[in-house]
């Protein structure tokens, strides 16, 4: 077995506990192992001035690392899930999904406790189409303004009074130890989550077979499951993390799965969700079939108005 281990790993504190995290449970598996973590900026964290949802560039987060794995520099790149491509460019592969933490997106205001509290015309705060169109099926009347940088830049610009309140992933929040921060989490019926926030997982070079390995410890199946179901509605829907799509697959007793699934407009005027249930050994067709259900029910035209808005231009 190797005796070193190296993470490629984006520089940002959420990404660094990420790489960390991993790490350490790695550690834990091998005591004999030494990991060791290569941090690096990428193109999303360069980009900062402009709505994600305008940049697109599918793997904006994760092109850098596969390059230093590609050289040969590092050995796997620990990821949020809901970075990650539907595709893989050709050559790396998953090798491990972690269990997964909260699914669900936070909220967070210094003036009011909850969501429902909002005010007429209150300023939202979020950088994601998917938290925006939802809450505003809800709240059409507020005004919900885009909030990019990573979590900590976040957080200070609400506390510099730009916003009344914003919504970020709760699992970004506690990672970072900010769980006093939290307002509420929204429940995945108000706000269906990104296909599958909360989960960590790691890629590597696929001809790396004794990487894959060793990585295979820290595979959790049953989120491996729920992550398999989501990412195949997603891939249906053709939808990266710039489109309003929302996913959210549970477990069921007697090996059974739901998957709950959700396409709306940029407003928030238009929403259509349905959900199905089945095996869990079908989670690939069950995700595939919700998104062809949602599609059929009207998603096409809403996916085509959100891919020709000037939100996908250029
Ligand atoms: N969009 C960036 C991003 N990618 C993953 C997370 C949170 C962690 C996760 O989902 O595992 C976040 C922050 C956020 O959406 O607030």
């Amino acid at each position: 077995m190797r005796e070193t281990l190296r993470i490629a790993t984006r520089k940002s504190p959420l990404a660094m506990w990420q790489a960390e995290f991993v790490k350490a449970e790695l550690e834990k598996a091998y005591p004999e192992l030494k990991v060791e973590l290569l941090p690096m900026t990428t193109k999303g964290d360069k980009i900062l001035n402009v709505p994600l949802a305008k940049i697109g560039g599918k793997g904006l987060f994760t092109k850098e690392l596969e390059d230093r794995m590609m050289d040969g520099d590092a050995d796997i790149a620990v990821h949020s899930m809901k970075d990650v491509p539907m595709e893989l460019p050709e050559g790396f592969a998953l090798g491990a999904i972690l269990e997964r933490h909260s699914p669900t997106d936070a909220f967070v205001s210094n003036k009011y406790a909850a969501f429902e509290e909002l005010p007429q015309g209150a300023i939202l705060g979020t950088s994601s189409l998917r938290r925006k169109a939802q809450l505003m099926a809800i709240r059409p009347d507020l005004d919900v303004r885009d909030l990019r940088g990573n979590v900590g830049t976040r957080l200070g610009k609400l506390d510099a009074g730009e916003y009344d309140a914003i919504v970020l992933a709760t699992s970004g929040l506690q990672r970072l130890e900010l769980d006093e921060r939290i307002r509420h989490e929204i429940a995945p019926e108000v706000c269906l989550p990104a296909v599958t926030q909360g989960t960590l997982g790691i890629e590597y070079f696929a001809k790396d077979e004794d990487v894959k390995e060793i990585i295979s410890v820290l595979n959790h199946e049953p989120t491996e499951i729920r992550t398999i179901a989501e990412r195949a509605m997603n891939h249906r829907l053709e939808g990266g993390c710039q489109v309003p799509i929302g996913v959210f697959a549970e477990l069921l007793d007697g090996d059974r799965i739901r998957i709950r699934g959700l396409v709306a407009s940029l407003d928030g005027s238009t929403v259509i969700q349905d959900q199905v249930e089945g095996a869990q050994s079908d989670a690939h067709a069950l995700g595939t079939q919700l998104g062809e259900m949602l599609l059929d029910q009207g998603a096409k035209e809403i996916l085509q108005e959100v891919y020709a808005s000037d939100l996908h231009k250029g």
